[in-house]
């Protein structure tokens, strides 16, 4: 179980979480969502620890993060980052083997174990035909097919995604996010994930939380905070809402203000 206690959260000179509490099962998959600038990211980065925060606490299964040593933190949490860019043309293969360093010792290599987890997360997200390809020489939706992989290799109970499927088409965020939902029911994955897409979060999360300016603004089951006046309220846009007939999904559409629009 996760837990954010009064979190205060940022950057040298910018302040920007304030005062978040949330509380996460094992077990739950939940979407992130709010504007550009939010602290979205803020939140992932303080949530694996590259963040301190500058008051409050995070814990994760009763041990406060900053405790944990480095890799106890990765065999706890995989993250998948915003930031795709690899400088270096390794085969797609090694950034996935890359995912089990921290099961691995300082003196051996890989292990069968190892081989298998990194096998299993090509073979999932459907990456082993990229095994050879360099990561640096592939599009941007393959990339992040890669690094889900890696995070997936990882192996770890709690998985961070920000804006992982951003560069995916809509048959590969379906997959992904489909994958994702397999993984929290069978294997009981704790799953956050950052999304700009409400329609895809909806559809995948039960639980939505919004931020705006640093703060949880809504925190509840999707189709209770999937509401226009939520939505109007963190986007500054009007919104409908509706029910998908026959699969109960709740979608959202936002009214665009077509003047001066080519209709
Ligand atoms: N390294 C940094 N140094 C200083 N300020 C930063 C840094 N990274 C982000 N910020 C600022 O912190 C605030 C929150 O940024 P964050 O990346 O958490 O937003 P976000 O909700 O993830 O946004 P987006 O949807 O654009 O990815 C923004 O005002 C941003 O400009």
């Amino acid at each position: 179980m996760i837990r954010v206690s009064h979190l205060y959260c940022g950057y040298p000179g910018r302040p920007v979480l304030r005062d978040v509490n949330l509380q996460v099962e094992a077990g739950e998959f939940v979407g992130i969502l709010g504007p550009n600038g939010s602290g979205k990211t803020t939140l992932l980065l303080a949530l694996t620890g590259i963040l301190r925060p500058e008051k409050g606490t995070i814990t994760i299964d009763g041990h406060r993060l900053e405790d944990l040593p480095s890799r106890d933190r990765a065999r706890r949490i995989a993250v998948v980052s915003q930031d795709t860019q690899v400088r270096f043309p390794y085969p797609c293969a090694d950034v996935v083997a890359m995912g089990r360093y921290p099961h691995q010792g300082r003196w051996r290599g890989p292990t069968l174990r190892d081989a298998r987890a990194v096998r299993r997360a090509m073979e999932l997200t459907r990456t082993l035909d990229l095994a050879q390809r360099p990561v640096s020489d592939i599009s941007g939706g393959e990339r992040q097919r890669v690094l889900v992989a890696k995070a997936l290799a990882q192996d770890a109970p709690v998985l961070l995604l920000d804006e992982a499927t951003s560069a995916m088409d809509v048959h590969w965020k379906l997959q992904t996010f489909r994958l994702l939902a397999h993984l929290q029911r069978k294997e009981h994955k704790t799953i956050l994930a950052v999304l700009h897409d409400v329609n895809l979060a909806a559809v995948f999360c039960p639980r939505l939380i919004f931020l705006k300016d640093g703060a949880v603004v809504a925190d509840g089951p999707a189709r209770e905070v999937l509401t226009p006046a939520t939505l109007e309220r963190v986007y500054d846009s009007p919104a409908v809402v509706y029910d998908v007939p026959g699969n109960g999904a709740r979608q959202v559409f936002f009214v665009p203000d077509t003047e001066g629009a080519h209709r």
